[in-house]
């Protein structure tokens, strides 16, 4: 079987094409153009390079994008300062702490001080215990594009039984409870778990959020199984791969993402959309 490839980078595009016209649309009707803050903390390249499609995505919408660069010696209470300011500027609808944080600064307190209704990431507590309760509203960008990657499949994902490896806050976690509201049977596999082979064999979907280079080898994939691969690894020679093994599993699966163009692009998008939620839904 060669598998269908579920091309995010599409779908990515065509969602800020739908998100543009409805900015057009709220300017038409004499509204505001939705706001999204981006604070970046230091200079890390990687870090710098996301913050970076971040905001020219945002211009493109035709939403504003503030953005704060911080060096890297930042007081945590400087930080939280300045996400007061955010909290309480009417323009900003969404706010976005690039993460991972230096070490000095303590990343579940700076997400917690952001307002939920401004949590575009879909990271505060509020925003992740509303979606395990089965009633979301701004959800985790990444397990939020997935799911629309796996719905532009036309895949029913009623009883389907779905493999997570990795359980990390902002992917692994969020994306378990979005499965398991989509009605998958899902299993969340991590450091400790055991026969990590066996359980990804069974799986009719596998999402893999471990960031390591073919972590999951192809071989391992259930024949007509929807992968869902979220790794992005940049090899020595500047390569970029995911954390399965593409060429094997794109030969066994039904669908599968591409690295790049598959789940990167999507995070954005669904940025983006929870951005234009958060000004529809509680600021407008
Ligand atoms: N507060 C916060 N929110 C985030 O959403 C967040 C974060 N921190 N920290 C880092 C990760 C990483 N992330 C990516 C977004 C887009 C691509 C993306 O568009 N990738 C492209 C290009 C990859 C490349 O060329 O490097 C692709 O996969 O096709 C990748 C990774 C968001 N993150």
């Amino acid at each position: 079987m060669t598998a269908q490839i579920i091309d995010g980078k599409a779908i990515a595009q065509s969602i800020r094409k739908q998100l543009a016209a409805k900015v057009t649309a709220r300017k038409e009707a004499g509204q505001r153009v939705p706001g999204l803050a981006v604070i970046l903390v230091g200079a890390d390249p990687a870090s710098q390079v996301y913050v970076g499609s971040k905001r020219r995505a945002c211009e493109e919408v035709g939403f504003l994008s503030q953005s704060f660069d911080l060096p890297s010696d930042t007081a945590e209470e400087a930080l939280l300062t300045l996400i007061d300011e955010c909290n309480d500027d009417p323009s900003i609808d969404g706010i976005l702490v690039q993460l991972p944080l230096p070490k000095h600064i303590e990343e579940s307190k700076v997400i917690e001080r952001i307002r939920p209704d401004k949590d575009v990431d879909g990271f505060h507590p509020y925003n992740v215990g509303r979606l395990a309760q089965r009633i979301p509203v701004l959800r985790s960008c990444t397990p939020m594009g997935i799911m629309t990657l796996i719905k532009s499949t036309g895949i029913d994902t009623y009883g389907l039984d779905a493999v997570v490896v990795g359980a990390s806050n902002i992917v692994g976690r969020p994306m378990t409870l979005e499965l398991l509201l989509a009605g998958c049977t899902t299993t969340t596999c991590h450091r400790f778990t055991r026969d990590l082979e066996d359980k990804v064999r069974r799986a009719d979907l596998v999402i893999v959020a471990v960031g390591k280079p073919n972590f999951i080898p192809g071989d391992w994939i259930k024949p007509g199984a929807i992968v869902i691969d979220v790794g992005i690894n940049r090899l020595e020679n500047g390569t970029l791969v995911g954390d399965v093994q593409y060429d094997v599993a794109a030969n066994v699966a039904s669908h599968i993402t591409p690295v790049p163009g598959g789940v990167g692009p999507m995070t954005i998008a669904s940025l983006l959309e929870n951005t234009l939620y958060a000004a529809e839904n509680y600021h407008d």
